[in-house]
């Protein structure tokens, strides 16, 4: 798979996907992630890619021929067709749903904006869909690229060793919240670790975090329970959190 970046900062993108799971794809040729610098694709002296607003107003706007002849540079370093996604808050919520779309994709760009973002023209020109990670305001869309490329990354196939895949399939899986974790020590001032983590009884442990991850799911998002789909001892497991907690 890969990823190509249109951004200000391309550096930021490439440390960031240099590390960790990305990092590890893109040795394993699971991913290909690039970074593209409208500022390369600027006309003049000053290189300009930004101007002030029409309108008037504070900030400025990223210009509309840096940006073409930086995703047309892009989308031609590669044959296959590259749908173009910006990052941005009027953008759809990134869900792992989604995630799991585009990381099915042979490719895809990333256009991150800076300042009050693009111009229009360019989103309508140029950009298949827009991208939210969430209901906040960021410096510029790199963070947001960086997200998707780690969740994107994460769902090739020979990304993950065994214990990532677990935890990416205890969200993944079942779209429930993950149970809490303990490790050593057993005893501690701040409290000790539940028994049953420590019996021994597989059986009894499994169902204990499965109890706790849908308790949690229950008490801080009601929403992910409506979407997933509970089996009966599901329903009794949360049943039993819920006569428990509020006991
Ligand atoms: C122009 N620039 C504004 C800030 N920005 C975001 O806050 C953002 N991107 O994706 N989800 C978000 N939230 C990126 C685009």
């Amino acid at each position: 798979m890969r990823i190509d970046v249109v951004s200000l900062f391309p550096e930021f993108i490439a440390q960031s996907a240099a590390v960790g799971v990305v990092g590890r794809a893109q040795q394993r040729d699971l991913l290909d992630v690039h970074g593209w610098n409208p500022r390369d694709y600027a006309q003049g002296g000053y290189r300009r890619v930004d101007d002030r607003p029409f309108g008037g107003g504070p900030g400025m706007v990223m210009m509309i021929e840096p940006l073409q002849a930086c995703l047309r540079a892009a989308r031609e370093a590669d044959a296959r067709p590259a749908p173009v996604f910006y990052l941005s808050p009027q953008g759809a919520p990134l869900t792992q749903t989604r995630v799991r779309q585009l990381a099915a994709m042979p490719r895809f760009i990333l256009l991150c904006g800076r300042y009050e973002g693009v111009d229009e023209r360019v989103l309508a020109a140029e950009v298949d869909a827009e991208i939210s990670i969430g209901d906040y305001v960021l410096s510029g869309g790199e963070l947001a690229a960086a997200v998707v490329i780690d969740a994107v990354a994460r769902l090739q196939d020979g990304a993950l060793n065994d214990a990532e895949s677990a935890v990416q399939d205890s969200f993944e899986g079942d779209g429930l919240l993950d149970c809490p974790h303990y490790t050593h020590p057993a005893s501690h001032p701040l409290g000790e670790v539940p028994a049953v983590l420590r019996s021994g009884d597989h059986a009894a442990i499994a169902r204990w975090r499965r109890m706790q991850a849908l308790g949690r799911t229950w008490l801080r998002r009601p929403d992910l329970l409506d979407e997933a789909a509970l089996s009966k001892a599901d329903a009794q497991l949360l049943a039993q959190f819920r006569r428990e907690h509020d006991a």
